[in-house]
């Protein structure tokens, strides 16, 4: 990908997901700076990545052509007021925050610049993320590129035309790991009060879990749903289990939680 000079501002978990994918996909690391109110975290990338870090969020953005908005969605007002200090032009701005739409972060940042706002997910730590990505119409061919190959240093990307899609992709996508990790603790529960100890529980779900994940993406021809009768044997043990949840209303209860994660996003965008 092109190599631009690019500042992180907020030096938290996603960011440094983002920065491990670059520098292990050879961005330069003189290149990267990380901006952060307290050192600890600073430090950490510092020392593993050999990145520039600061504290000061506007001399990074003032030495930047592109600037990544990494701070919780609260704290963006403030960080877009002060950054209004030096001159934005020509500087091409990511957003990771889920809610804020490109309209209020423009408002925070005081001017119509080029801005793709995206939906990345804690993965991407591993290189197995998943990110969608919205351009608002200030964005040129060459910015929209270098988004999208930043983002594909830590996975898959999608963009989306839409911008309200980007809620769609925060509950598909940003926020399901979390989903995901809510189904293991409740199986990890249940396998540990049928008489296995934590650690065996554990392992039998990851395992699984990695397993069913690995098929799911192996056999991208086969629908979700063959893969899943090839488990469940007539009148066999995962029938009565499958049963248990469509009886229990599973997928009433997913499209609600997304839905929620919708609205949530949609309460965002109003509050911060
Ligand atoms: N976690 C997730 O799964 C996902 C998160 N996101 C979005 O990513 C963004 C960051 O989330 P995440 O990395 O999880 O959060 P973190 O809390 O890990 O990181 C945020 C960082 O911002 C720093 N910060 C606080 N105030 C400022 C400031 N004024 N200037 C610069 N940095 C500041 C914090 O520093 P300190 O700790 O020192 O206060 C912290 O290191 C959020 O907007 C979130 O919506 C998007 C997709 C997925
Ligand atoms: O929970 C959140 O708001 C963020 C966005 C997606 C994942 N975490």
């Amino acid at each position: 990908m092109q190599h631009r000079k690019i500042t992180f501002v907020g030096a938290g978990n996603m960011s440094r997901s983002i920065i491990s994918g670059m520098v292990k996909s050879g961005y330069p690391a003189e290149l990267i700076t990380a901006s952060n109110p307290s050192m600890p975290k600073l430090e950490a990338l510092q020392r593993d990545f050999a990145i520039q870090i600061t504290q000061d969020n506007l001399q990074a953005v003032a030495n930047a052509e592109v600037v990544v908005l990494a701070v919780k969605p609260q704290l963006m007002a403030q960080v877009g007021e002060q950054l209004q200090q030096t001159n934005l032009d020509g500087k091409l701005f990511i957003s990771i925050a889920a809610g804020l739409p490109v309209s209020r972060l423009q408002a925070m940042l005081g001017g119509q610049y080029p801005l793709v706002r995206t939906m990345p997910n804690t993965p991407s730590a591993l290189g197995l993320g998943m990110t969608g990505l919205y351009a608002n119409s200030q964005v040129n061919a060459p910015d929209r590129t270098f988004a999208g190959d930043l983002l594909g240093q830590v996975g898959k990307t999608a963009w989306v035309e839409k911008e309200s899609m980007l809620d769609a992709v925060t509950a598909a996508a940003g926020s399901s790991p979390a989903y995901f990790f809510l189904f293991l603790e409740a199986m990890q529960d249940t396998a540990m009060q049928m008489g296995f100890d934590k650690d065996t529980a554990r392992l039998l779900v990851e395992q699984a879990m990695l397993g069913a994940a690995h098929m799911v993406c192996h056999n991208s021809d086969l629908e979700l749903s063959t893969l899943r009768a090839q488990v469940t044997s007539k009148g066999g043990t995962t029938a009565a289990a499958i049963e248990q949840f469509e009886q229990q209303g599973l997928r009433e209860l997913v499209n609600n939680a997304m839905q929620a994660a919708v609205n949530r996003a949609g309460e965002m965008s109003k509050v911060f």
